[in-house]
């Protein structure tokens, strides 16, 4: 029976956690699985077994009948009715891969995350995986012209603002699958990993040693390699031809270690999809892990979504410089409410909807439907109802009656969520403001937590820092220094001196805080006389009272736009830029990096990505979770042992054992 997770903590583990417990190789870290944990295990096995006859007796429709009526299947990397029958036939894993090399998630993106999310309603395993790593070298498919070196604070803060909008999708989605009627079940899994997790451990010997091997003639076949083959200086460099390459590690690990066998791409990424598959299948017949019990044999599979265009056929996107973005700081709710309206009627393709449309179609029902449904994914449901009555306000001159929502949280500081409103991922304030560098330097970190809105004082962030309840961006292992570029790790705040807020920021010009889950502030550090200049004011600078409701900064900076800057600050051009402690952190960076001659992936970062506030359990929980299951485990071997000298007639005349009885 299908059953609705419980909102109230639960003191059991939850599948998602075990999911990405789980996504850690086994080499360190036994896990134990209890009785009640087998029990699941048959129950869901049994559940699909009954799916997938119902399927085949034609009672129900295929997982790829599904995709296919709502458009999002392109190109199969095989036999429509092989992919078919595997899917049907088992409850595989499937990824989405993402390069967080812009500041926002766009329209174009949603193909593949909306064919990934429908597989999960339906029962199967699905992984969002944000490319920290893959990010940096860049995808080279379908751009003749090199990418522009992004600096590593726009990247930094890409790569945090993209995990926190896949989260509130994933948060999103769940909420929509419950009003359709998709209710959780045990065996659905979730997770979003980041590649940093195994490529920040992994050695240039072990990488060619295992897929180094994979022949190169589908690779060099591609056309952009073709392209930009022989054209010297500005051809293809040695870190863009690897790029199908880490690809392919990403997904020859999480099949590995998950069963991941199945990857959806969006309409450019056939050639790396297929080398993938022959890099997996190739490593898998060549260089079986021996640590790592492999999840599964099977044949790796994927699909392209179609690519998504304007309704006169142009190309969507950021690179086309005309991308919806789901950032509503980038485009407004409104906007992406009014892009779905454009939708054409061919392109809707919701059957009871449509019939209901096409009685009038002029007044667009579908179009408005569809439109609302996708803002509430991408923003949630108190958002989508707001805009459906703006729009219905400025265009049915109907009068604008918005309940201001509890949670709704409009001031930049967050000030009503002070004022009790609960922050979540969809109401969250505006997570990017500038504070003058001298403050950030000098001044307590009760009085940053303050100035941020992440406290209604200094004197309350003060006790926030003593309740060691608020978090700075920092080093992977709690080490006191700047977020990697590659992944999104948080420490604990302490009451500590001014000069340790300064080892966390990053290229000394940007501070990551957080309070609670999903209440950040991306704080640019920028100089005293230029915040003037701007006329920026914060709480507690001692001008007085400050107009709140004023945005004090609309987008995320530069990030998306323009993405020029050079790794290092020039001197020449901006002396105002301090740059003795950006060469002091790229020093720092080179001889502390990670290239190790470790040997295989590192277990113990790669639990890192779990980290307690990205679960869905109290860490106490989560411990008391796996006493139970170490109780059961015991009891299950005695049980065992029980039945075996029960069976083999072992039991002396006084009931005792003559082997010495296991301690437990
Ligand atoms: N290359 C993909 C992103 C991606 C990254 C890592 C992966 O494992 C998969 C996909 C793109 O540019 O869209």
């Amino acid at each position: 029976m299908a059953k609705l997770p419980s909102l109230a903590r639960s003191s059991t583990i939850c599948a998602r956690c075990a999911f990405r417990a789980a996504s850690a190789p086994q080499r360190t870290t036994k896990r134990w699985i209890g009785i009640k944990m087998l029990g699941k295990m048959a129950d869901a096995e049994a559940s699909w077994v009954d799916k997938s006859m119902r399927i085949r007796a034609g009672k129900e429709k295929s997982m790829l009948t599904i995709l296919e009526e709502r458009q999002l299947v392109e190109a199969l990397t095989g036999k429509r009715d092989d992919i078919d029958n595997m899917l049907t036939e088992h409850r595989l894993g499937a990824y989405v891969g993402i390069d967080p090399t812009a500041a926002s998630l766009h329209v174009g993106h949603m193909l593949p995350l909306m064919s990934l999310f429908w597989m999960y309603v339906h029962g199967y395993q699905a992984v969002t995986l944000l490319g920290g790593t893959t990010a940096k070298i860049g995808d080279p498919t379908g751009r003749d012209a090199a990418r522009e070196k992004v600096h590593r604070t726009v990247r930094v803060q890409n790569m945090a603002n993209m995990h926190f909008q896949l989260k509130a999708l994933w948060v999103n989605v769940e909420a929509y699958g419950r009003k359709y009627g998709y209710t959780w079940e045990w065996a659905w899994k979730r997770a979003l990993l980041n590649n940093t997790t195994w490529f920040q451990s992994l050695t240039w010997e072990e990488a060619l040693q295992i897929i180094g091997h994979t022949p190169t003639g589908p690779m060099l076949a591609k056309r952009t390699v073709k392209n930009k083959l022989g054209r010297g200086e500005s051809g293809l460099t040695y870190a863009e031809l690897s790029y199908p390459l880490m690809q392919a590690w990403d997904w020859w690990h999480m099949y590995n270690t998950l069963g991941v066998r199945m990857q959806i791409g969006g309409s450019d990424q056939y050639g790396n999809i297929t080398a993938g598959i022959q890099a997996v299948k190739h490593i898998a017949v060549h260089h079986p892990s021996p640590e790592t019990p492999k999840k599964t044999t099977e044949p790796p599979f994927g699909f392209t979504t179609p690519l998504l265009t304007t309704s006169s056929g142009a190309k969507f996107g950021k690179s086309a410089g005309n991308a919806i973005w789901l950032d509503s700081n980038l485009t407004s709710t409104f906007d992406l409410y009014k892009y779905f309206l454009g939708t054409t009627d061919a392109d809707v393709d919701i059957n009871q909807l449509l019939e209901e449309h096409t009685k009038d179609p002029s007044k667009r029902v579908a179009q408005h439907k569809l439109a609302a449904e996708f803002v509430e994914l991408v923003h949630g449901a108190a958002e989508a109802k707001r805009t459906v009555k703006e729009h219905q306000a400025l265009f049915q001159k109907k009068p604008l009656q918005i309940e201001q929502s509890q949670t709704q949280i409009t001031d930049p500081v967050g000030a009503s969520v002070l004022q009790g409103a609960q922050v979540n991922l969809n109401n969250r304030p505006v997570a990017h403001l500038k504070l003058p560098r001298s403050f950030i330097q000098t001044k307590s970190i009760g009085k940053i937590l303050h100035a941020c809105g992440l406290a209604v004082s200094a004197a309350e962030g003060h006790r926030l820092a003593s309740q060691q309840s608020v978090y700075i961006g920092g080093g992977a292992d709690r080490q006191m220094k700047p977020m990697s570029d590659g992944a999104v790790n948080w420490n604990i705040i302490r009451t500590w001196a001014p000069e340790e807020t300064r080892k966390f920021l990053v290229h000394d010009t940007l501070l990551f805080l957080r309070r609670g889950k999903n209440n950040i502030r991306f704080i640019e550090v920028v100089d005293d006389d230029d915040y003037e200049r701007l006329g920026l004011r914060f709480p507690g600078d001692g001008k007085g009272e400050i107009d709140l409701t004023v945005k004090q900064v609309e987008r995320p900076p530069s990030a998306i736009v323009s993405g020029t800057e050079p790794l290092l600050p020039d001197p020449k051009i901006d002396p105002k830029i301090n740059f003795r402690p950006a060469l002091e952190n790229v020093k720092r960076e080179l001889m502390e990096s990670k290239w190790t001659p470790s040997g295989a992936l590192r277990i113990r970062e790669e639990r890192e990505d779990f980290k307690d506030e990205d679960l869905d359990v109290d860490p106490d929980d989560r411990i008391e979770a796996l006493q139970r299951n170490l109780e059961l485990e015991k009891k299950k071997e005695k049980l065992k042992y029980d039945v075996k000298h029960a069976v083999k007639g072992k039991f002396t005349g006084h009931g005792r054992p003559r082997e010495p009885a296991p301690r437990y």
